[in-house]
């Protein structure tokens, strides 16, 4: 069976909608990050069923919770391989996409990625979330920002909600069991200007445990945060 139709059967089976155009844009984008990874490290799932549910699929699941199709301003903070940056916009090409980590060479790619499959309004932004989030092109300039796989949650919300505009949402990708996380994150949050709205759990496959975060910005962050390169990883705001 070709990949496109393997993809899009998946996509169903948890509600989201990917169009025929799609998934072929989807399946160039896995040929593409699977040369590249030949010669950088990129991924460690390389199997095209595994990247469908683990990366694609994660990916695309926040259109269950949140209200991702419209012209929105997105910051997909710490993107490494472009997740889930690269599959929003694909699938949602309304979004207005910014994708940013401290690897440079990840962005490379990614930049023969937004060409090849000609991605419009989607650039990448090289730094560290310290220190781009103190620089005012950046800072409280996004309606959603996302992020998997980065940092705890504390650490995460230090990095991410610096981007969001007042009255803007944090989605944060997580595995599940995050109970002490979440505690542990509830006051960085509020000193941050957010406030924990919702967790969700969901599973990829029936098997593989996944959840959301949503943290919503009531009010402007400090001029405090993000504090120094380094700092909100080596001492978590509590
Ligand atoms: C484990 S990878 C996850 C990549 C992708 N989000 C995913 O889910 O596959 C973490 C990425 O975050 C980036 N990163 C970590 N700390 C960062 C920071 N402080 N500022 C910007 N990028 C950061 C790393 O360079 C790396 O590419």
């Amino acid at each position: 069976m070709d990949k496109e139709v393997r993809l899009l059967e998946e996509a169903n089976k948890q509600s989201i909608a990917i169009s025929k155009e799609q998934a072929v844009q989807l399946v160039q984008y896995y040929e593409m990050m699977i040369e590249k990874n030949k010669v950088m490290n990129l991924t460690a799932i390389t199997d095209f069923e595994e990247v469908v549910t683990k990366h694609f699929i994660d990916s695309l699941s926040i259109v269950n919770i949140y209200d991702i199709d419209r012209p929105l301003s997105v910051i997909d903070v710490g993107t490494g391989a472009g997740f889930p940056g690269i599959p929003l916009k694909i699938v949602f090409p309304r979004l207005k996409i910014t994708l940013m980590d401290s690897l440079n060479k990840r962005l490379n790619f990614l930049d023969e990625v937004i060409s090849e499959l000609n991605l419009k309004d989607i650039g990448t932004v090289h730094g560290r979330a310290e220190d781009l989030g103190r620089n005012n092109l950046y800072r409280e300039k996004y309606d959603l920002c996302v992020s998997r796989a980065v940092a705890n949650l504390s650490t995460l919300s230090e990095y991410c909600l610096p981007f969001v505009k007042v009255g803007g949402v944090f989605v944060s990708y997580k595995g599940v069991n995050l109970k002490e996380e979440l505690d542990a994150a509830q006051n960085a949050v509020k000193r941050l200007g957010g406030n924990i709205k919702g967790y969700k759990e969901f599973s990829l496959n029936e098997t593989i445990g996944r959840s959301f975060v949503v943290i919503e910005k009531t009010g402007n962050t400090s001029t405090k945060y993000p504090r120094t390169a380094g700092k909100p990883s080596k001492e978590p705001l509590s």
